[in-house]
């Protein structure tokens, strides 16, 4: 079993607010006894182009030292949601991974950019500001799990979840912050199928609705299951939600249904 926390947090104009909140949310995630702790996309920082060079911070920095410190001193696992990341005169939309000690054991560039325009709907273009990630991310916890990461966007992607898979990811993580539009129709059924297609956990952590903000996330973090199964999801408040991952029934899902052996390449 695997004791995880998505923390669909409330994320606000003020960035040392934000930083103290997530703080605050960890320790109760931890103390709910999750061992694995995910922050949503963008939790320093409201979501939107022009707000990421104003919080941009370079890594380490500020932010990033926060969280640190709050992994080893509730001795857990956080996937730090991202922040946007200056290095040079780039930016990047960035999450931090840390290990129970604090020590920053990986990071994930978001790969792919947000870059959509649904007319009367939605426009966003990220790569405007945003440099996109050039590699996948896997990481493992301390009993040996796999954990692969994205950002958001990047769950669209089936290849990036694969090749996770391939490298033995068993969870798949993605903070994000989908929209009142591609939210609804497709944010769990994405998940789910990111779960069906690579017999893996998937979590995400969003931030919560504020409808004074430029950007109206949609919330909803969940888990879902290697059964296609949604164990837990938030509504659009803030919410820490904790639950068990049991890595037992991903290995009979793996077992029953033997995908991963049955792949016929040369027809594809
Ligand atoms: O894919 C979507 O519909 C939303 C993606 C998004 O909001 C993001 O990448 O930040």
């Amino acid at each position: 079993m695997l004791r995880v926390g998505l923390i669909q947090m409330a994320v606000g104009s003020c960035k040392k607010t934000n930083l103290q909140n997530a703080v605050k949310l960890i320790k109760q995630a931890s103390d709910q006894g999750a061992k694995l702790i995910t922050l949503p996309e963008c939790f320093n920082s409201p979501y939107g182009t022009q707000y990421f060079g104003e919080y941009a911070e370079n890594i380490p920095g500020n932010s990033s030292s926060t969280i640190a410190d709050a992994a080893k001193a509730n001795n857990v696992h956080v996937i730090a949601g991202s922040i946007p990341e200056r290095e040079g005169d780039k930016l990047f939309n960035t999450c931090c991974i840390f290990d129970n000690k604090g020590e920053m054991i990986d990071s994930h560039r978001k790969v792919h950019l947000f870059d959509i325009d649904i007319p009367g709907k939605i426009t966003f273009k990220e790569s405007e500001v945003l440099t996109a990630g050039n590699k996948g991310t896997v990481f493992e916890l301390e009993n040996g799990v796999k954990i692969g990461v994205g950002i958001c966007y990047d769950i669209r992607f089936p290849e990036l979840a694969w090749k996770y898979r391939q490298e033995g990811a068993k969870v798949l993580v993605y903070p994000g912050a989908f929209n009142m539009t591609t939210g609804p129709a497709h944010w769990a059924k994405l998940q789910i199928a990111r779960a069906l297609d690579n017999q893996c956990f998937v979590m995400t952590a969003s931030p919560a609705r504020d409808l004074e903000a430029t950007y109206h996330a949609w919330g909803h973090s969940m888990a879902v299951n290697s059964w296609g199964e949604i164990l837990c999801e938030a509504d659009a408040a803030e919410e820490v939600l904790v639950v068990d991952l049991d890595l037992n029934s991903l290995e009979e899902t793996r077992k029953n249904v033997p995908i991963s052996t049955q792949r016929m390449p040369e027809c594809y």
